[in-house]
């Protein structure tokens, strides 16, 4: 996908991935990273995702990741929170208090940039992309993660039923990207009630993995 693509979404409020309730399968199985209270959870491709809000209640420090300058604005208003805006090569940093967004391509992003991260929650960000940009994330989120525990949000459906985003993420692809690093163990699988877009027969996936 190119950027163009999710800056004319967010331009024309074509957001139907944003969800206004904070995700059920974060808090159902958040635990099972077992993170200590401070911990430092990174979101990559985190859009304006009600669930920074709720991590941040729970007491825990959010790094997110996002294109869309539009987005972290809405982001911030909405936690009624003032940014301190910070330049550096390629990307901005937004911050306040427990709460650090980078501006800009993910791609673009450092290990020295972003800092130590305890887990990701990843939630419609490798299924946001097409497959052969999603070999390229999966291994810079590693990287500059130093290969945090993940929890991972994916969708499989018939591909060739419906063209993403979000992506069909099968189970044999998620283990391609993610097995030489970690274990890998499907914490539920959930038939999308009503199917995808157009009634598409669809399951919702939750993965643990960990070192
Ligand atoms: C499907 S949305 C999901 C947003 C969020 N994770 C959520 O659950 O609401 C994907 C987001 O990724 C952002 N995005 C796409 N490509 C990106 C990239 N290369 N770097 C950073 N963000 C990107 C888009 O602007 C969009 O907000």
């Amino acid at each position: 996908m190119e950027a163009s693509f999710w800056h004319k979404k967010w331009h024309n409020g074509e957001t139907g991935f944003h969800q206004h309730e904070v995700n059920a399968s974060l808090i159902k199985y958040l635990p099972t990273l077992d993170l200590n209270k401070q911990a430092r959870l990174f979101l990559p491709l985190c859009g304006k995702t009600q669930d920074i809000e709720w991590l941040l209640q729970q007491g825990f420090s959010v790094v997110g990741a996002e294109l869309s300058e539009l987005a972290i604005e809405q982001l911030f208003a909405q936690l009624k929170l003032t940014p301190e805006i910070i330049e550096l090569d390629n990307i901005r940093h937004y911050r306040n208090g427990n709460l650090d967004i980078f501006v800009g391509d993910i791609f673009h992003l450092s290990a020295a940039q972003i800092g130590h991260i305890d887990a990701i929650y990843d939630r419609a960000a490798l299924v946001a992309l097409p497959e052969p940009m999603r070999d390229n994330y999966s291994q810079h989120l590693i990287a500059i993660t130093q290969g945090a525990p993940q929890l991972l949000l994916t969708v499989e459906y018939d591909q060739s039923l419906k063209s993403g985003p979000p992506f069909a993420v099968a189970a044999t692809e998620v283990s391609r990207h993610y097995q030489g690093s970690y274990q890998l163990r499907l914490l539920t699988q959930t038939e999308v009630a009503g199917g995808l877009k157009g009634g598409i027969s669809a399951h919702n996936q939750v993965w643990l993995l960990s070192r």
